[in-house]
Order: structure tokens, then sequence, then C-alpha cells
């Protein structure tokens, strides 16, 4: 037998492993590094998070990405060249982690790579018939597990839309087994780039769990701060939007859009909502001359009320559900303080109060993916669409 899958025996075999769950996600922040206890399978996972840092990527690095990101026309060569060097300059990061928190590689057994989406096309977003639902992640994982030694599970989206899904949101599977509770409605929101949120029905019923994409997100403030305010690259604490006023004509505007009628679930990308979005809005509500502090008021205000009509349409006007949220969005002070005056009587939290770092839970997620996969029993949500019951991911060897 190849020494490679003695190794990977081991892992399997072991009482708790010690995974490194990666996310790099739509902001094109940095990488987020989450070193993970895991024990167990299914229903009966526990995580530990031991470590966790958020490396930044530098400017070049960004404008790398950025130049092949969400684009129908970006340069082949370039994205052939970004799937290695992702690959490359991620096992860089991961291996300087390991070292800043006095580990070796060999203390770690798995990592789980997220990779880098750069393009990510359902069929409701490309609308070419005779075509499948697609989305693409790049760093290559064997990249990661030669550079660092460690075995490597990566590029998970592929098995999800193999099998009839869009590829996302993959948070429903590691939302339903960590955090799933008996008598408690609840509702794991995540702000990053993209919204999105699973629902946990406090009956445990599996058959209604869903997760499901909800529109921006930071995605269209971070590109609007990032082109009218040079140095900055995303509203800081709020203080740009808390500045300005919300223009109720552009928010109009923003919210005709068909995609945030459809029911769930349901999956977007910058690739839909971005600038050239906003502008055609500006243009339809006649509101182009709208200061930048207004236009910022108005988009927070959009991605508050993206969250609430989603939330809405989901409870009605029920509101005895727990909110936990996570991701960056959560530290913006302007929309948490929106999300709450429009949703009063909802308990809203972090999932912080869950054990689990809310800067974190992503990466987390892809630790706990990565478990099923060597360990786990497929999780069944009664086959229905948009959940499908999978594993995922591919495993990559270091040698
Ligand atoms: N202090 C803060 N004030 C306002 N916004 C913040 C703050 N901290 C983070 N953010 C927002 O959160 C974003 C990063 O969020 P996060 O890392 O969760 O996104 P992501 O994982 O890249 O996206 P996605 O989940 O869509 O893939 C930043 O770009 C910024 O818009
Ligand atoms: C294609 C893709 O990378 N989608 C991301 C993105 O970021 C948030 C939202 O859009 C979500 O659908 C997904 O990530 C999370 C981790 C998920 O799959 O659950």
């Amino acid at each position: 037998m190849n020494a490679n899958w003695d190794k990977v025996f081991q892992i399997i075999n072991k009482p708790e492993r010690r995974i490194i769950g990666l996310m790099s996600g739509t902001s094109l922040d940095g990488l987020d590094i989450a070193l993970c206890a895991v024990k167990g399978k299914g229903s009966d996972t526990s995580v530990r998070i031991l470590e966790f840092k958020t490396v930044p990527y530098t400017d070049g690095f960004k404008k790398d990405i950025k130049s092949i990101f969400s684009k129908r026309d970006a340069d082949l060569q370039m994205i052939s060249l970004m799937n290695a060097q992702i690959g490359l300059v991620h096992g860089g990061m991961i291996l300087e982690a390991i070292a800043s928190w006095g580990l070796k590689p060999d203390d770690v057994d798995v990592i789980a790579s997220h990779g880098q989406t750069i393009f990510h096309a359902p069929q409701s977003l490309h609308g070419l018939e005779g075509y499948p639902n697609a989305t693409l992640q790049i760093g290559d994982g064997d990249h990661i597990a030669v550079k660092t030694g460690i075995v490597t599970i990566a590029d998970f989206r592929q098995k999800h839309l193999a099998a009839g899904g869009e590829g996302a949101p993959l948070a429903v599977y590691g939302d339903y087994l960590l955090f799933s509770k008996p008598g408690e409605d609840r509702i794991m929101l995540n702000i990053g780039g993209i919204a999105n949120f699973t629902y946990l029905p406090g009956n445990g019923d599996a058959s209604k769990v869903f997760s499901t994409d909800l529109g921006p997100g930071n995605t269209i403030m971070d590109q609007y701060v990032q082109k009218n305010y040079p140095g900055l690259y995303f509203d800081k604490d709020g203080s740009i939007s808390a500045s300005g006023t919300s223009n109720g004509l552009l928010l109009d505007a923003l919210m005709k859009e068909d995609f945030l009628d459809a029911g769930f679930p349901k999956t977007t990308g910058p690739e839909l909502f971005n600038l050239s979005y906003l502008e055609k809005a500006q243009k339809q509500s006649a509101t182009t001359d709208l200061s930048t502090a207004d236009v910022m008021a108005t988009l927070c205000n959009f991605t508050a009320r993206v969250i609430v009509r989603a939330v809405e349409r989901c409870f009605g006007v029920d509101n005895t559900f727990s909110m936990y949220m996570s991701g960056g969005g959560m530290h913006n002070p302007e929309l948490v303080r929106r999300l709450n005056e429009a949703l009063p009587g909802v308990a809203f939290y972090t999932t912080a109060s869950l054990g689990i770092d809310p800067d974190a839970k992503e990466a987390v997620l892809f630790a706990v993916l990565a478990n099923e996969t060597l360990v786990g029993d497929v999780v069944n949500f009664g086959d229905r669409q948009g959940v499908p019951a999978v594993c995922m991911g591919k495993i990559c060897l270091p040698y």
C-alpha cells in the first residue's frame, strides 16, 4: 500500500483530529486559518478552536486575484498562474501560522482548503440553456499538500454541483451538525461579501433545514469604498454609512431584482451584486447625484433590507427565533443597528455564545466538512434540491 494511505488511515483512526480549516472569501481580505481539534462525526461532532488567525493579503496579491475575480473575460494565463500561486501562498501562510503557534507541520493531521472562488455561475445567473450549475475555486490543493507536507482536502464545492446543488452554501452541513439545538429555532446568519443564513428548526427536523444566500453582504459597500475612498478597503465600523442618509428611491431600485424574490435555497455572488448593479439602480431612480456618504448609507440599508426580507419570508412576523451572527459584517455597528431596529423582539447573538469565534466560523465549517469526508456518514437532508447527501472534497497527498 502507498505510504500516504497508511497516514490517512492513521488519521481516520485517531480519537481526535487536528484539522486546519481555511477560508478566503469573496471580500479578498485575507486567509482565515483555524486550527481545530475535532472529535466524533455527524451530530456527535465537537470542535475546539485551538488557534485562529487571519493573515491579510498583500496589496499585490489582492490585485492579482482581483484581475481574474468575477470577470467573464479574465486572462486564461493569469488564471492558470494563480491556481498554482494561491496554493503556494496559502501553503506558506499555513507554515508561518503553524510556526507562530509553536507547532510543527507534524502536529497537524489535515488541512481543509476552500480555495479562492473566482467565478460563481449557477444556472440562475448564467442563464445558458443546456449548461449546468458551475462554480470555480482555485488555489490547488496538491500545491498546499506538497509545500506543507500535510494531507490536504480541497475543492469541496464540485461534488455538491455534481450531485445537483449549486456548489453553495455549504454552511448548511456544518451548521446543522454543530449548532442545531432542540427547542430553539435558530438562524445562523453570516454577513461576508455575500450574506447567507442557515435555518435550524428547534424540532430537529432535518428535512426542513436549509441554507441560502440572500444577496449582499458587504460586497457592494466594499467595492464602492475602494473606488471612492482611496486608501480605504471597507467602511470601518460603519462610520461612512452612519454619516449619510439612506435614499428611499435608490433603495427601492436596488431592491428590484428577481434574485431577491426567488425562493430558497439560492446562491449568488459579486458576478451580480457589483458596482454596475449600483450604477444601474442609480440611473433608474435618477439618484446619480447623491453624495458618497448617502450612497453608502443606502447600500448599508440595502444589505439590512435584503436580510430582513429573507428572514420575514422564512418566519412571517413570528420573531421567536434566535439569530446567531458571524462574518465581517457583524463588526459594522450601523448595519447591526439597522437589523436590530427592523427585527424587534429577535434575540441577536454571535456564534461566540455557542463557543465558536464568529470570525473563524466559516474556516471551522470546512474543517468539519473535511472531518466528515474522512470519518462521517453522509449527512442526509432528505435529498431535497440544493442540499444533496454527499461528502465533499478531493484528497491531496503530500508525497
Ligand atoms: N470593523 C468593521 N466595520 C465594518 N465592516 C467590517 C469590519 N470588519 C470587517 N468588516 C467587513 O467584513 C468584510 C470581511 O468579511 P468576511 O471576512 O466575513 O468576508 P468573506 O469571508 O471574504 O466573504 P464571504 O463569506 O462572502 O465569502 C470586510 O471586507 C468588511 O466589509
Ligand atoms: C461560491 C462561493 O464561494 N460562495 C460563498 C460566498 O461567500 C458567502 C456565500 O457566497 C456562500 O454561498 C459561500 O460560502 C460559504 C462558506 C458557504 O458555502 O456556505
